[in-house]
């Protein structure tokens, strides 16, 4: 692309104005909690990871606490669009040359909650190697089921020999659930236990639950470090980067979409139609109908859609199926709900986790195709295939890079409750590895922005229209 002389002038002064403009002054430094806010008095030892003959420590190893990550790395430098907002600093993730627990005394605890994403078997292998070979803990512990299973079932003791294969499984080894949360036997079993680390692997539900955890345990004054790692094959856990297991699920739809994209193009007027998980966000969606290519219209719970008239599903559909003779329509689970007709008690319906029960958007998505064609082509055959995966994508093991992602997150973790951090949740910022108050994950969203390019280029792969 070539500017003329003025436009290179422009764009000179522009941002020359801007540097001369722009200084950060307003930076926040995200607070972190650790064991000594109430327990003054804590003994100090250094990390033995000095002596571990696996690590070749090079100067810069250690993090220290003036480590920080700069979370929003994205600024107008214009000065047009002045943030009122600070810029928020977390602290970086990482071993610390002193830590408050000698391994010899560390009872750690590790459970497992909510719907299933592949990796989580690998992030409890990780928790247990790491735990035992970097830092020389003997006592690791699984707590079966979820939240309830704190109080309701015995731990199982758990070393590295154990879990050796366990990233090649799916699922959780260690069982999980969804309801059973009850603050105070799940505190008091953490305390009649023993157990002064523990790591807690789940969703926005868990870390809300877990948010309750640390203030419980930080009011009763105990020596407990309380680490989350955010679990979510939604991708919908805010401030990180993304969750561990999304790339997989997103890997494992194409292989729903390119069958869908068979049975369609095989068919007269054929419709293949693909339902995705999604509760509240559409990123594997969105995501999978990027890599994919073959997707006709993606539909997610950010944007609205409509099924009749103008700019209606129906009418896209029919050009699409006149041009093509086929179209592929994928869907997230979250997507339409609001124009399924239900029953009152459907409305109010909630699973044990107290999380709304939706309608299959993707059966009455398939209904309603099949009514529409009847009415409106009555004479010319039709054929919709639906398929839901969400089972068979997020029961697989991790792939290679989520793998490694797991661990990292693991580590990440285990040098934290080490270090004494506690109330805290391990995930990347801007590909680094940060510490992020529990709270803060617990209450941040992350919808698809519907204005990123990205989903500009959904739109114009698809050529679908602006529903709504
Ligand atoms: N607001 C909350 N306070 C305490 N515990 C919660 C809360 N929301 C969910 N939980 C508990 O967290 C666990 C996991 O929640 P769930 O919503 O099923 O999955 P996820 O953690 O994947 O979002 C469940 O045991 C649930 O009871
Ligand atoms: O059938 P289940 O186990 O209740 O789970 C279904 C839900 O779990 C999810 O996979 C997400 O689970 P989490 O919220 O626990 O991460 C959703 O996409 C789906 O709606």
């Amino acid at each position: 692309m070539a500017f003329s002389s003025n436009a290179v002038a422009d764009h000179h002064e522009q941002l020359e104005l801007a540097e001369n403009q722009f200084t950060i002054s307003n930076i926040k430094l995200q607070r972190l909690a650790h064991l000594t806010d109430y327990l003054p008095d804590l003994q100090i030892h250094s990390n033995p990871l000095d002596q571990n003959p696996f690590f070749h420590l090079v100067s810069e190893f250690y993090i220290t606490p003036s480590d920080f990550i700069l979370r929003h790395i994205l600024h107008d430098l214009s000065g047009a669009f002045p943030s009122s907002e600070p810029y928020l600093e977390y602290h970086r993730a990482g071993p610390r040359k002193q830590i408050y627990f000698d391994p010899c005394h560390v009872r750690a605890a590790i459970v497992t909650c909510g719907g299933l994403c592949p990796g989580m078997n690998t992030v409890i292998r990780e928790l247990v190697v790491g735990l035992w070979e970097l830092y020389g803990v003997r006592e690791i512990f699984g707590i079966r089921a979820g939240y309830r299973g704190f109080y309701s079932i015995d731990p199982v003791p758990l070393n590295p020999k154990m879990v050796h294969g366990w990233h090649r499984k799916g699922g959780t080894v260690l069982e999980t659930s969804r309801g059973g949360f009850d603050l105070h036997k799940i505190v008091n079993a953490i305390q009649d236990r023993g157990f002064n680390q523990v790591y807690i692997i789940g969703g926005d539900g868990a870390m809300r639950g877990m948010v309750e955890i640390f203030n419980e345990i930080k009011h009763r004054k105990l020596k407990i470090a309380v680490a989350g790692i955010p679990k979510t094959v939604d991708n919908d856990v805010g401030i990180i980067d993304r969750s561990f297991g999304f790339q997989t699920a997103v890997e494992m739809a194409q292989q729903a979409i390119s069958a869908a994209y068979t049975e369609a193009e095989s068919a007269v007027n054929g419709i293949g139609l693909v339902k995705l998980m999604g509760r509240s966000t559409g990123h594997i969606t969105l995501h999978a109908t990027l890599s994919s290519r073959d997707v006709d219209c993606c539909l997610i719970p950010e944007n609205k859609f409509y099924l009749e008239g103008k700019g209606g599903l129906f009418e896209f559909l029919d050009s699409r199926l006149k041009d093509n003779g086929h179209a592929v329509v994928v869907v997230a689970e979250g997507a339409g709900q609001d124009i399924i007709p239900r029953t009152e008690s459907q409305v109010q319906e909630k699973d044990e986790s107290g999380n709304p029960v939706f309608l299959d958007v993707g059966s009455w998505l398939k209904s309603e195709f099949k009514k529409w064609w009847a009415r409106d082509h009555p004479k010319d055959l039709f054929t919709v295939k639906y398929i839901d995966p969400t089972y068979m994508i997020r029961a697989v093991p991790a792939n290679a890079t989520d793998n490694l992602y797991c661990t990292l997150l693991a580590h990440s973790a285990i040098h934290g409750a080490m270090a004494g951090y506690t109330g805290f949740v391990s995930g990347p910022i801007n590909g680094n590895y940060a510490y992020i108050p529990v709270e803060e994950v617990a209450r941040a969203k992350n919808p698809v922005n519907t204005r990123d390019h990205k989903w500009a280029w959904v739109r114009s792969i698809t050529n679908q229209p602006d529903f709504g």
